[in-house]
């Protein structure tokens, strides 16, 4: 998988060179490149930011720098930008494009990338949407800032790309990075080479809907806590069966909203 990354703050994913998908990048599995927004400004002060038209408090991210961004990332020439410009704005009444219409096949029969802006109004984040997420050959991520960015970049990106704007919860961050970060992960997690023993991918917490059992390690006794002796019984079908009804009882009482309708 491609994974590219647009933000202000780029060491800010240094933390992406070690552990498990620092392997999967050294190893080829995962392709990463994290973009400085400001090597696409040309002022002395590199500037990504001005005042919101309509005024309101904060400031909001400039439309060029994100336009030449997504220009060499998507690989969208010149001409190209300019026949956008030739077409009319987005009509803000029309139905919001579905990745049917804006997943527009490149030239060569391939999909194009799914440009993803974390953003407190996005569809939120979750497993089942991870697992959809890790199909993806080249995913390209937007990192906004200060009170956002310029809605044309993301009706530009649509006329070039499939788009989604996700949220990682229901929260206001300071930007689009831990998001990212996030979203990488537990997308990362699920690609096939990333994780040693892909086992461990199963019973987790969301994977089928319940939450996980409870886990338990050696010692067997510590600070006069025993571990479970079903656990220590040697009985698989016992232990599978505890297993199950602990994720049930777990579910129940933190998250019932998982569990199926009786
Ligand atoms: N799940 C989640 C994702 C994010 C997220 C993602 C991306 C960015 C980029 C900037 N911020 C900070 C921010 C965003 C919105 C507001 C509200 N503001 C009201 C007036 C009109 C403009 C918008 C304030 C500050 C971001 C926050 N937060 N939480």
């Amino acid at each position: 998988m491609k994974i590219d990354i647009v933000s202000i703050f780029p060491t800010f994913f240094d933390v992406l060179d070690i552990s498990l998908l620092g392997k999967a990048r050294q190893n080829g599995v995962i392709n990463l490149d994290v973009h400085d927004l400001r090597d696409f400004t040309f002022d002395r002060h590199r500037t990504v930011d001005d005042t919101p038209y309509g005024g309101g408090a904060g400031m909001v991210m400039k439309p060029e720098p994100w336009g030449l961004a997504l220009d060499e990332i998507l690989g969208i020439t010149e001409g190209q930008a300019q026949d956008d410009q030739a077409k009319k704005p987005a009509d803000q009444d029309a139905p919001a494009q579905t990745d049917a219409d804006a997943a527009t096949t490149a030239a060569d029969g391939s999909i194009p990338p799914l440009v993803i802006f974390p953003s407190p109004a996005g569809d939120v984040f979750n497993q089942a949407m991870a697992k959809e997420l890790a199909h993806e050959d080249h995913l390209v991520f937007g990192c906004g800032r200060y009170e956002g960015i310029d809605q044309r970049v993301f009706d530009y990106a649509e006329q070039h790309a499939r788009v989604r704007l996700v949220s990682l919860g229901d929260y206001v961050l300071n930007g689009g990075e831990v998001a990212t970060m996030a979203m990488i992960e537990a997308i990362g997690r699920l690609i096939p080479g990333v994780v040693g023993n892909p086992e461990s991918l199963t019973e987790e917490s969301h994977e089928d809907g319940l939450l996980e059992y409870p886990s338990y390690t050696k010692p067997s006794t510590w600070r006069g806590q025993e571990v479970p002796p079903v656990l220590l019984s040697g009985n698989h079908g016992a232990i599978e069966k505890w297993r199950y009804e602990q994720r049930v009882e777990r579910t129940r009482r933190v998250r019932p909203d998982l569990l199926p309708p009786e």
